[in-house]
């Protein structure tokens, strides 16, 4: 444990630790992962809050820290689209890095997904939420890169209510296409993973679309559709398709939606709409369903950035 100096009477930070120089933890934890945990803080220059998010280096007697600095190095590559999460500082420890990231107050959407129908999306919600998740993945798939972990508790919400804008967030899975070797474990979480993944078979973009249309199905009806009551079943409910349009889900919901939905949960990845085609699709483009259209690309502040070769130089690390 680092030596510590008292520095006030309200706290003492260890001499050696910027991150606790600069941050207060706050008690909430936001979400912990495997190897990951993210808990909130505020930035003790400015008042400002923020998400810390402190992923271990070694996992399973393994380094990996160049899966971080993969993850890094997406984030900055994505800093110019507004849907995905700001990443505004990172820290290295001997065992940790940590990455300070924008706080999105309203939390994650699949809260809303299985709340009661008062408190649930109505489809002019989630035609505006899913423009701008598809806003986000198309920026993403312009730079070649693949989330590969779409689901609703990786969408998150600038605020809840009012209904705010959306954030993606967690890149930990996310790989540049044109770099994927064949998938050798399952990746993603297996309710939104697409039927190529489960077959070992390539995966590219068209992976990322598949769960787009797993998590419009979910924030439409609150009902995940290729769910069994084992990971076996729900394979198996992927890999055949084997999905329902029920009156009763779909009560009140209209027919362009499930159209949308249709277009996506196509077995061969070839067969579906991409987000640039998403975005054109009379469901999300029919004014009459919707506030007015926003601009479907993404104006870049600056030219538009392939995503960088995953190298250390390209990561300034506040390290100690
Ligand atoms: C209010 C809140 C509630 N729940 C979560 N959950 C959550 C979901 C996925 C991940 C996985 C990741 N990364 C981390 C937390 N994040 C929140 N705010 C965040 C969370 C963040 C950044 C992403 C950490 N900014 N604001």
């Amino acid at each position: 444990m680092a030596k510590s100096c008292l520095v006030s009477r309200t706290q003492t930070v260890p001499r050696e630790d910027p991150f606790l120089s600069s941050y207060r933890l706050l008690g909430k934890e936001l979400g912990r992962g495997k190897f990951a945990v993210v808990r909130k803080c505020v930035e003790l220059g400015s008042g400002k809050e923020y998400a810390a998010k402190f992923l271990r280096k070694r996992r399973k007697g393994e380094d990996c820290r160049s899966n971080i600095i993969n993850e890094i190095a997406i984030l900055e590559m994505a800093r110019f689209s507004p849907y995905v999460v700001d990443l505004h500082e990172v820290y290295e420890t001997n065992n940790e890095i940590i990455l300070v990231m924008e706080y999105a107050a309203g939390g994650e959407i699949f809260e809303q997904c299985v709340a009661d129908q008062d408190e649930a999306f109505t489809e002019k919600d989630v035609v505006r939420l899913i423009r701008q998740i598809l806003q986000g993945v198309l920026h993403l798939h312009t730079c070649n890169v693949v989330h590969l972990d779409l689901k609703p508790q990786n969408i998150l919400l600038t605020s809840s209510n009012p209904l705010g804008d959306i954030r993606i967030v967690d890149f930990g899975l996310s790989r540049r296409v044109d770099t994927i070797k064949e998938v050798r474990e399952i990746l993603g979480t297996p309710e939104y993973v697409a039927p190529e993944v489960l077959n070992y078979e390539p995966i590219s973009t068209a992976t990322d679309m598949w769960s787009v249309g797993v998590l419009a199905y979910v924030m439409l009806t609150g009902v995940s559709p290729f769910q069994g009551e084992t990971k076996q079943e729900t394979f198996l409910n992927i890999s055949q398709v084997n999905i329902q349009y029920g009156q009763e889900d779909f009560e009140g919901i209209s027919d362009l939606a499930i159209d949308f939905i249709k277009s996506l949960l196509i077995k061969n990845p070839r067969k579906r709409i991409r987000a640039d085609q998403c975005l054109k699709h009379p469901w999300l483009s029919s004014p009459i369903e919707s506030e007015p259209l926003e601009e479907a690309t993404i104006e870049k502040k600056e030219s538009e950035v392939e995503a960088p070769e995953v190298t250390e130089e390209l990561v300034l690390l506040a390290s100690y």
